[in-house]
């Protein structure tokens, strides 16, 4: 399977006199590997994921390929087009920091939906993630009656319910006690692995990203005058 390269990415963003840019000369992972965004509060790490999501456009000159395939392209009809939202469908399963649950579906029908949006429903395996996760008791329950950790890990079974090549998780442990962080991430790394999709996750905690032997990249943080400037650190570490 292919892997991904983002280079000579930058976005600017300005609010009155307030600037942050984000720089990344080159991230790259290869298929099936997993990789951790660390940063101080504010970095850009959400940033960054939603670039590399698909979720926000990359600024001008920004390379971003998956295997031959230009993925910085598709914004070039603009954000609402089909072609985007079907590569952002086709590549990637998001873990949003707090969930992200559809209130009014069940859990088996949150991990349903990104089947029935990509227009491949397979029954069988919303069952097997959902059994893979432990969740079998509670599939039938909405989120509202859910535990945190049973909220993120819905949240996983749900992001590779629809095989995507990558996982995008942004803090999928923040919320977590100790025990349950542990036990998320090591659930979100092995379905992941057995899936032979790549993680891309963002995390505070450094002591955890090395336990669980994830290279981590560093964003690092400046001022230069009015502009916060966050740069993507070099070789994984
Ligand atoms: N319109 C804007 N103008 C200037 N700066 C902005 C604007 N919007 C967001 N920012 C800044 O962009 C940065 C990006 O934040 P982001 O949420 O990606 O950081 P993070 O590392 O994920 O933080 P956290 O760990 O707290 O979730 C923040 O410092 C924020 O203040």
């Amino acid at each position: 399977m292919a892997g991904l390269r983002l280079s000579g990415a930058r976005i600017d963003l300005r609010d009155g006199d307030r600037a942050f840019r984000l720089e990344v000369d080159e991230l790259t992972l290869d298929a099936g590997q997993a990789v951790a965004l660390t940063g101080a509060s504010g970095s850009g790490k959400t940033l960054l994921l939603e670039l590399l999501g698909l979720l926000r456009a990359p600024g001008p000159g920004t390379a971003y390929r998956l295997g031959e395939s230009d993925l910085a392209a598709l914004w070039s009809h603009g954000p609402r087009a089909a072609a985007l939202a079907r590569g952002r469908g086709a590549h990637f399963g998001f873990v949003p920091q707090t969930g992200g649950l559809m209130p009014f579906l069940t859990v088996a029908e949150n991990v349903a939906l990104p089947q029935a949006i990509a227009g491949r429903r397979d029954a069988g395996r919303v069952t097997a993630l959902i059994d893979r996760l432990g969740l079998g008791d509670v599939a039938a329950l909405r989120p509202g009656a859910l535990s945190i950790g049973q909220r993120q890990r819905t949240a996983i079974a749900r992001a590779l319910a629809h095989r995507p090549p990558f996982v995008i998780a942004d803090e999928p442990t923040a919320a977590l006690d100790p025990d349950s962080a542990d036990r998320v991430l090591d659930l979100l790394l092995e379905t992941a692995r057995a899936e032979g999709s790549g993680v891309i996750l963002s995390s505070h905690d450094i002591a955890r990203m090395d336990r669980f032997a994830i290279p981590r990249r560093a964003l690092g943080v400046t001022t230069e005058g009015a502009t916060v400037l966050s740069r993507l650190g070099g070789a994984p570490c």
